[in-house]
């Protein structure tokens, strides 16, 4: 799915009234309906409603959704907040057609009203054509909105007003919201976790923008889907044998830690890997022997960390290495890590402990295979590459970084974002809070190392992992509950999982 700029989401508005019979006004009248439809659906209209309205398309839409209301009985007022000289073309349309038929509703703002229990606030004031930060009665009244956050329900049409929708808003006022209803396609704005107070729940209403604009327009930011990863998915030849979906050494664990690399290793073999080899420290050996039996070990001769891994000779076997989970950071373990990176040149999976590793050691980082798959929560992404102002400097980091080094990297999050060397950058929407729990980035290494050692490219394997380790959470939670599920169910509905990604689900 696309995520369209401000601009973008302009010319699709523009091609779709030029392309087919819908006017500007009824494509306005349509975003007004699927917002009163909604509010209907979520039994909104039995409250009264506060609908506060700029002079653009928003409030335009402001005053279509306040007749709207009033036309299926509700206590419905609309307030102007007379910031502009003139009204856009579609908004006088709505006044005149509110005065005729509401006039009792329409109020010129002066003063914040005074809202009765329970009233809903609509907040219609600007939406995609902000173009500076909101200041003055605009600014006032969304502080004056937002002191309202604990007694009324907050609704923003299209965007918070006050937010930006391509860019970082960090320090400029903006609506808190509960709920922002969207039109047909997402913004990069409720992408980013610096935005998530203000955004509240994101509802995307489809408005029936032109197919055709939006297929041939090409976005900077994407989001993965089903249908994407379904064109991407391998499915297994009758005749293949476990040599064709590739042998991982799984690199991991350490005194404390045997938990990371049995979380890991579990995903590795149930995403699909043909052999699994563990390398561990001694302390290591019976935990995993039995609780993960399809995997064959390679003890370290140190007991409680790994000090020493593979040689050029022995590293040939596998397909790919997965490194990082649990391994801590001792000395020996970066030498080894140093070592490794000396003679083993094929993509590998790095993690947890192993970025940490990097992050002190560049030199060692620079000998990072490409094409390597780098897999940072915002905390180690902070270690590896610097602190950042905002979550939109970041995202430019991380597309940077990926190119410069010639590496896939993804930062973890709600909305995971995946940075390929050739500049792509996609986001991930599978998963919830559920996977909000001590080892859910272990599954994770343990899933992505399995899909390239069965020969998806690295930027595939990243897509593909980020995605059905999401979707694995979301069953697991749809089972289980996001309170109850741990990361270990996270591998056990993998299996449901797949079965999605088959051509005639
Ligand atoms: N046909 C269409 O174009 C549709 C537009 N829609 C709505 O239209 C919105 C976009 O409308 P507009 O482009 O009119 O943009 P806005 O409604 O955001 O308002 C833009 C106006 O506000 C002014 N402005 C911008 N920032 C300001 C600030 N900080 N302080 C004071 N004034 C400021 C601008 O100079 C401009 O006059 C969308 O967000 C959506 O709600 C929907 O009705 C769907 C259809
Ligand atoms: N609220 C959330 N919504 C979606 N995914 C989440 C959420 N919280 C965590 N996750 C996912 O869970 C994983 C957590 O990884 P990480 O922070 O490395 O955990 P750990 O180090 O405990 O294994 C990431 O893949 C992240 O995207
Ligand atoms: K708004």
């Amino acid at each position: 799915m696309k995520i369209f700029t401000a601009l973008q989401i302009r010319e699709a508005d523009a091609y779709t009234i030029k392309h087919t019979p819908i006017s500007s006004l009824a494509l306005m009248e349509k975003a007004a309906l699927a917002c009163t439809d909604w509010l209907a659906e979520q039994h909104f209209t039995k409250y009264p409603f506060a609908v506060f309205c700029g002079m653009g398309n928003n409030g335009g839409d402001g005053l279509a959704i306040t007749r709207m209301l009033r036309n299926m009985g509700c206590d419905a007022h609309a307030y102007i907040i007379p910031h502009s000289q003139q009204a856009s073309e579609d908004h006088q349309a709505n006044y005149k057609s509110l005065q005729r038929y509401y006039p009792e509703s329409l109020h010129t703002l002066q003063t914040f009203p005074q809202l009765a229990k329970d009233t809903v606030i609509i907040d219609a004031i600007l939406g995609t054509g902000l173009n500076r930060p909101a200041e003055g009665l605009i600014a006032d009244t969304i502080s004056r909105i937002n002191s309202c956050y604990e007694q009324h329900t907050i609704i923003a049409i299209d965007i918070p007003s006050g937010l930006l929708t391509d860019t970082s808003s960090v320090n400029q006022p903006s609506v808190q919201a509960h709920h922002t209803l969207s039109f047909e396609l997402p913004k990069l704005a409720f992408l980013l976790p610096e935005n998530a107070v203000r955004i509240g729940e994101v509802h995307i209403l489809p408005i029936g923008l032109h197919p055709d604009y939006i297929a041939r327009t090409p976005a900077k930011f994407n989001i993965t889907d089903g249908a994407m990863m379904r064109d991407l998915y391998k499915p297994r030849k009758p005749f293949s044998h476990k040599g064709t979906f590739g042998h991982v050494l799984l690199i991991a664990g350490s005194y404390g830690k045997m938990g990371a690399a049995i979380l890991s290793a579990k995903s590795c073999l149930q995403a699909g890997v043909g052999l699994l080899t563990c390398h561990i420290p001694k302390c290591g050996y019976d935990i995993m022997q039995i609780s993960v039996p399809a995997a064959m070990c390679i003890t370290d001769e140190q007991f409680d960390h790994s000090s020493s891994f593979p040689s050029e000779e022995e590293a040939k076997k596998y397909k790919t290495i997965g490194i990082g989970p649990g391994l801590g950071t001792a000395a020996g373990s970066i030498w080894a890590l140093d070592k490794l990176l000396d003679h083993y040149r094929q993509p590998m999976v790095i993690d947890a402990d192993a970025l940490n590793l990097l992050s002190t050691n560049p030199k060692t980082f620079a000998k990072v295979p490409e094409n390597s798959i780098l897999t940072p929560h915002p905390k180690e992404f902070e270690r590896l590459f610097g602190k950042t102002d905002n979550d939109i400097a970041r995202l430019e980091l991380l597309s940077q970084k990926a190119v410069e080094r010639r590496l896939c990297i993804l930062l973890k999050g709600r909305y995971t974002a995946m940075a390929s060397p050739d500049g792509e950058l996609y986001f991930n929407a599978t998963g919830n809070p559920g996977m909000a729990t001590g080892g859910s980035g272990d599954v994770l290494t343990g899933i992505i190392t399995s899909l390239v050692a069965q020969g998806y490219s690295s930027r595939d394997a990243m897509l593909l992992g980020v995605y059905i380790h999401g979707l694995a959470g979301d069953f697991a939670a749809a089972a289980l509950s996001q309170e109850a599920m741990t990361a270990e169910d996270i591998p056990a509905y993998l299996g449901r999982t797949f079965l999605t990604l088959h051509k005639n689900q």
